[in-house]
C-alpha cells in the first residue's frame, strides 16, 4: 500500500489566496490592512529563514508588516517595552515574537507581556485557557495548520482515534484540544508513554511532534491511518549538505498509511499560512468586524 500525499504546500497556497481576497475586504471595511509585527532577538540563522518567510508571505497577502531586529544582547526589560508599544500600536493586529529567545530572556514573561487580541501565535495563557474552554481562541498556528490538512483529508473527525506524539505548550497540548474539539477519541503520548509503538498502532490519526528524527516506524501504523508530520529536523548526510526530516521515517511509513505529510512541504507551509490567518481573524475582531466563514 502507499499512502496519499498531503500537499500541505498546496493547501497552504490556498489558504493564503482566501487570506489575500479577505485582506482586501478587511481593508475596504476597515479603512486600513491588516497589519503583523515580527520581532527576531539575535541571529540564530534558521530564526532568520523563518521570519524572512513570514514577511514576505504577510506582503503577498496584502498585509502590513511591522519587522523589529533587535541585537542579540537585547535586555529583557528592553524586549518587554517593545511589545508594550507593539500592544498599544493600532495598526498592529498581530504580534509575533519569534522563538527561541536569549537566554537572558524569559520567554514565558514575553509571551504573557503580548495583548491576547494580538496573540497571533495563540501562546498567551488566555489563549490556550480559551481553546481548552471551547470559546473563541487565537490558535497556535501549527496544530491549527494540522488540523486544517485532516479536515481535508477526512472530513468529519468524530470518533476517530487520534494519537498526539507530544506534549508541548506550542503543539501537542493545542492540537489535543482542536482534536476534543472535534469530537475525536485523544490520547496524548510523549517520552515517557509505556509501549508507544502499541500506543500509536491504535490511532486512525497520528500527529508525531517530538522533535526526534524518523522516530515513528512503519510497524507502529495502523494499516491506512492518517499520520501528519510535525518534526523538521535537519540531519546530516554523506555529502556534508544535510536535509529536512521529519518526525516520522517517511519512506516505510508511507507504505503503511493512507494518507501522510512530507518534510518539507506538509505541516511548515500551513504553519505560515495559519499566521496569517490569525492576523486577520484578530484583525477582524479588534476592528468589530465578523470574520469570514471559510478561514
Ligand atoms: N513565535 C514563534 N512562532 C512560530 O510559529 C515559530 C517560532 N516562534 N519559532 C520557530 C518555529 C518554526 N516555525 C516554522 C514555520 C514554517 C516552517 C516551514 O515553512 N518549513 C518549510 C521548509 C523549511 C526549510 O526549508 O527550512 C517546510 O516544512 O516545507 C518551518 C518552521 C515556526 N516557528
Amino acid at each position: 500500500m502507499t499512502a496519499r500525499l498531503i500537499d500541505g504546500k498546496a493547501a497552504a497556497l490556498s489558504l493564503r489566496e482566501q487570506v489575500r481576497v479577505a485582506a482586501g475586504t478587511f481593508a475596504q471595511a476597515a479603512g486600513r490592512r491588516p497589519g503583523l509585527a515580527t520581532v527576531l532577538v539575535g541571529e540564530d540563522p534558521a530564526s532568520a529563514v523563518y521570519v524572512r518567510s513570514k514577511i514576505k508571505a504577510t506582503g503577498e497577502a496584502g498585509l502590513e508588516s511591522f519587522h523589529h531586529k533587535l541585537d542579540d544582547a537585547t535586555s529583557e526589560e528592553d524586549l518587554l517595552s517593545l511589545v508594550a508599544d507593539l500592544n498599544a500600536d493600532e495598526r498592529v493586529d498581530g504580534i509575533l515574537v519569534q522563538l527561541p529567545l536569549p537566554t537572558q530572556i524569559d520567554a514565558a514573561k514575553v509571551i504573557d507581556a503580548i495583548s491576547p487580541d494580538k496573540d497571533v501565535d495563540g501562546f498567551h495563557a488566555l489563549n490556550a485557557g480559551r481553546l481548552a474552554t471551547g470559546l473563541d481562541a487565537l490558535v497556535p498556528c501549527t496544530p491549527l495548520g494540522c488540523l486544517k490538512l485532516l479536515r481535508a483529508e477526512l472530513g468529519d473527525l468524530s470518533g476517530k482515534n487520534a494519537v498526539v506524539i507530544g506534549r508541548s505548550n506550542i503543539v501537542g497540548k493545542p492540537m489535543a484540544m482542536l482534536l476534543i474539539g472535534e469530537s475525536a477519541t485523544v490520547t496524548v503520548a510523549h517520552s515517557r508513554t509505556a509501549d508507544l509503538p502499541g500506543v500509536v498502532r491504535q490511532a486512525d490519526i497520528v500527529v508525531a511532534a517530538v522533535g526526534r528524527p524518523e522516530m515513528v516506524k512503519a510497524d507502529w501504523i495502523k494499516p491506512g491511518a492518517t499520520v501528519i508530520d510535525v518534526g523538521i529536523n535537519r540531519v546530516l548526510t554523506d555529502d556534508g549538505k544535510g536535509r529536512l526530516v521529519g518526525d516520522v521515517a517517511f519512506s516505510e511509513v508511507s507504505q503503511v498509511a493512507g494518507a501522510i505529510t512530507p518534510v518539507p512541504g506538509g505541516v511548515g507551509p500551513m504553519t505560515i499560512a495559519c499566521l496569517l490567518r490569525n492576523t486577520l481573524v484578530a484583525a477582524h475582531r479588534r476592528a468589530g468586524l465578523t470574520v469570514p466563514q471559510e478561514l
